[in-house]
């Protein structure tokens, strides 16, 4: 007979159970409530060596045939297939390239147990949501950006750590990204400018996949744009909303389909002059190259004929990237140009718990440790960093369904 169940276990299932009534009633959090708690469950109710397994062998399979499936086009050939499904064979034909088909059905055996796709029958197998997604441009360079251009940098992090005496970076220019690629003293999007222009082109595609599925700053229940953005804005002002660092746009792009004709004022979408290139926006948005290390541009001593400063200077995953003399300097290229009671910058960041962060935070943390030696905040360590820069904090924000935050400053 199977051990009883643990209390720890048992508590679970019941929470699960109340979990579950509220997604019925389509309750906000419940949905996040129910993830946690059944992967919870799971580490509770699996034994250490399976845990181990799961980790080391099924985990990083499933994402080597995920990584082969771009090559050989696997998921655009399943989502042409209807939920009855198809078999091995007939999918194989539907791949790029003469690929054998055994290797396709052992690779489809392995996504359907690890339910990317869905097994329909003996050898039949169907696509997902989740298959038809990963088909999509953003989805398919962020696979190869995360396991051709990245996965290297975890590989290499043991031996930078082992040189660097096991101490956190707090340096953007010679952290484990530096050491994987040999290029300490150049940051990592210096890097993709001067040596790799296709991973800050995946780079971007992975910020724009980022985006979906989440909560963004400007829905309702979020940050309410009207209220503190809209209303009160000077039509004569020069810009309404400045995206700085805004990548390829997806932000700022939105907003501006959100929003439409309410938006008093210019729109405008500031990045490095590589990625400007490649933003495709609404023509109304004027894109600009712009280093966010020098003086904001959308200021009142630049312009024809300035009033005020622009309503809204946006960072979304800005600060996070960097360390806080950085972000000091960031934050102090933009103070010039607000107009005190004004213009506002708002920054959309994680704001970390003291305790109890959940995984899409941590393992940000680590990421964002590697690529760019920088770190996850708590409301603290914002705070600091702002009042630093001569701004104070007007408001914090967070629809019931982000991790993310948004923080409002103005000048103090
Ligand atoms: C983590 S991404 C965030 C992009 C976008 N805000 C988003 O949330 O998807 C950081 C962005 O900062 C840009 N960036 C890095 N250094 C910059 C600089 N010195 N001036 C302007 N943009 C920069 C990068 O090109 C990249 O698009």
């Amino acid at each position: 007979m199977a051990n009883p169940p643990s209390k720890e276990a048992l508590a679970l299932l019941d929470n699960i159970s109340k979990l579950s009534g509220g997604l019925k009633n389509s309750q906000l959090g419940s949905r996040e409530g129910l993830l946690d708690t059944c992967s919870r469950l799971i580490a509770e109710l699996s034994h250490p060596s399976e845990t181990m397994l799961k980790i080391f062998w099924s985990d990083p399979t499933h994402l080597a045939i995920i990584r082969l499936s771009v090559d050989i086009q696997l998921f655009q050939a399943l989502s042409t297939i209807d939920e009855a499904g198809k078999t091995s064979a007939e999918i194989a034909a539907k791949c790029t390239s003469q690929t054998d088909p055994v290797l396709v059905a052992r690779m489809l055996r392995h996504l359907a147990a690890m339910h990317t796709i869905r097994e329909t029958g003996p050898d039949t197998f169907a696509p997902t949501t989740l298959s038809n997604t990963l088909a999509e441009p953003a989805y398919q360079d962020t696979i190869l950006f995360l396991e051709d251009d990245f996965h290297i940098v975890h590989l290499k992090s043991p031996e930078y750590f082992k040189q660097h005496g096991y101490s956190s970076p707090n340096s953007g220019v010679d952290g484990p990204f530096q050491y994987a690629f040999d290029c300490k003293g150049k940051h990592m999007f210096e890097y993709f400018q001067s040596s790799a222009p296709h991973m800050g082109k995946r780079f971007a595609s992975m910020m724009d996949m980022w985006s979906k599925g989440r909560p963004r700053w400007f829905d309702e229940v979020y940050y309410p744009v009207k209220e503190r953005l809209i209303s009160g804005a000077e039509s004569d002002a020069e810009a309404f909303l400045v995206d700085v660092g805004g990548g390829s746009g997806h932000d700022i792009d939105d907003l501006c389909k959100k929003f439409g004709s309410e938006i008093p004022g210019k729109l405008v979408l500031q990045d490095r002059p590589e990625i400007i290139d490649l933003a495709q926006v609404d023509a109304s948005i004027e894109k600009k190259a712009h280093d966010f290390l020098t003086e904001q541009p959308e200021s009142p001593k630049y312009v024809a004929d300035p009033t005020t400063g622009a309503r809204a200077y946006y960072l979304h995953s800005i600060i996070q990237d960097w360390n806080d003399e950085v972000n000091t300097r960031i934050l102090k290229s933009i103070v010039p140009a607000m107009k005190k009671g004004y213009s506002k910058i708002l920054v959309n960041d994680f704001v970390v718990p003291n305790q109890g962060a959940v995984w899409p935070q941590t393992a940000l943390d680590w990421e964002l440790m590697a690529s760019l030696g920088a770190r996850h905040r708590t409301e603290a360590g914002h705070k600091e960093l702002y009042e630093g820069a001569g701004l104070r904090i007007t408001g914090v924000w967070r629809h019931p369904q982000s991790l993310d935050s948004l923080i409002e400053l103005e000048l103090a």
